[in-house]
């Protein structure tokens, strides 16, 4: 982490929270909230199943480092990212140089739960969710850790409660 940074970035695999837990995350820090994914969509229009459609995975990638880029020269943010960032090592540097980097995780049972109802994540639109899951935490996992200040499992606390660790460890850093 750059040191005194005043911006958290939370990374993480599908469904670990990163998304519900950055908005309160920032609410009770008073910092801006942003979500990567969420930036994609408000620049292109579309959906991120829309970009998978026309542009591929590697078109989405691409989308996500240009708006990573932008969005680490803001201060005070709370960043929630999308679980796939850290596969470009430029973007894990970005995130490492700008931030406290925040690793959220949670056993890929919980994951396949969190994630069942929402239909928008494409690489989970396969006949074995749960095998995808577990094939790209195999993968991503050691590139989390990689890059991570604090590490929190969530798949036991509430979105409150980690809200409150992460806290707790951004203070003490
Ligand atoms: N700590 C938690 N405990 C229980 N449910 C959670 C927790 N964190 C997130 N969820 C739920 O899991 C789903 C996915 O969370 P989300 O924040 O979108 O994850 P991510 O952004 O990491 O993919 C949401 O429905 C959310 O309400
Ligand atoms: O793991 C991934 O590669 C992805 C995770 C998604 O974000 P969440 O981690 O917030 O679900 C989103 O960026 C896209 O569907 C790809
Ligand atoms: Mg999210």
């Amino acid at each position: 982490m750059s040191s005194q940074s005043s911006n958290i970035y939370l990374v993480g695999p599908m469904g670990a929270g990163k998304t519900t837990v950055g908005r309160l995350l920032a609410r009770e820090l008073g910092k801006q909230f942003y979500d990567s994914d969420r930036e994609i969509e408000t620049r292109t229009g579309v959906d991120i199943p829309t970009i998978f459609e026309y542009e591929g995975e590697e078109g989405f990638r691409r989308r996500e480092t240009e708006v990573l880029r932008d969005l680490v020269t803001l201060s005070d943010i709370v960043l929630a990212t999308g679980g796939g960032i850290i596969l470009r090592e430029e973007n894990r540097r970005l995130l490492q140089d700008h931030g406290f980097v925040v690793y959220l995780y949670c056993p890929v049972e919980k994951q396949l739960e969190r994630t069942a109802r929402d239909t928008h994540r494409p690489l989970l639109r396969t006949s074995n969710p749960k095998k995808r899951l577990a094939e790209l935490l195999a993968v991503r996992a050691p590139l989390y850790e990689s890059i991570a200040d604090c590490t929190l499992n969530t798949g036991e606390c509430a979105s409150r409660q980690a809200v409150k660790k992460i806290i707790q460890a951004y203070r003490n850093s």
